[in-house]
């Protein structure tokens, strides 16, 4: 799903931040992807999903080799993923509803209010469809934005440090969601730096735990 053959990537051409990243993304799998801050972790999901390209080595991205993409490729290909990013921003004049809508009218597509219900439903925010983003709480937030992520059915979901300003209840009530995607068939990739919700989850499902250390990307061992 997503490939990397000794990928190095510097920010404006400069050096390397993370260099001979070799990853196989495996179809369906949960990921997790750990490091300490500032060691790449929002880095490497930027290049999951051609929002940056390496400055070095091969990647491919749902058997897309990224060298030679055109913008209209880089656009398809993003629709096929998913991303929950840490500072998830809304558009705070629109309801709730329409702010996890956005994907779809962005894109042309009309808004099936029965599946937008259902979709409000799963993620626990039916009672807010009408509210506005900014009386939401973290987690309630956070859970917007994994709905407005999954809206157009991708194949990926990256969730950058999504549990980051949540308690432990509110972090794994989005833990759940985001293992029940992955037992959908989804791909899962999750950045954090909490190990005990990476221990927490691993107790519900198979995940794979990448560590970035030393500027390059690691499997981490059992003993985590
Ligand atoms: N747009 C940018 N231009 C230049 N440097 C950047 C840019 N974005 C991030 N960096 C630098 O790259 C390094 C890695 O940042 P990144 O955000 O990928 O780390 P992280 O592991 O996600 O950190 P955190 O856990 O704190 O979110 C940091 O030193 C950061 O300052």
């Amino acid at each position: 799903m997503i490939e990397m053959q000794d990928v190095g990537f510097g920010y404006h051409g400069g050096a390397e931040l993370l260099s001979n990243m070799t990853l196989s993304l495996q179809p369906g799998m949960f990921h997790f992807l750990t490091g300490p801050s500032g060691s790449g972790k929002t880095t490497l999901l930027r290049l999951c999903y051609a929002d940056l390209l390496p400055s070095s080595g091969r990647m491919s991205v749902f058997g897309q080799d990224l060298r030679g993409l055109g913008r209209d490729d880089i656009a398809m290909l993003r629709r096929r993923v998913g991303v929950v990013h840490q500072d998830t921003q809304f558009l705070d004049h629109l309801p709730v509803a329409e702010n996890v809508a956005l994907p779809l009218s962005v894109s042309g597509q009309a808004v099936d209010m029965d599946a937008l219900r259902d979709l409000l439903g799963w993620v626990q925010l039916s009672a807010h469809a009408r509210a506005r983003p900014p009386s939401l709480s973290g987690g309630e937030r956070q859970r917007a934005a994994l709905a407005r992520a999954v809206i157009l059915s991708p194949d990926l979901v990256l969730a950058d440090e999504p549990t980051g300003n949540l308690d432990w209840e509110m972090s794994m009530r989005l833990m759940q969601l985001l293992i029940e995607l992955n037992k959908s068939g989804k791909t899962v990739l999750v950045a954090t730096h909490d190990l005990n919700l990476i221990r927490a989850a691993k107790a519900q499902v198979a995940a794979r735990v990448l560590r970035i250390a030393g500027g390059t990307l690691h499997l981490a061992g059992a003993d985590l």
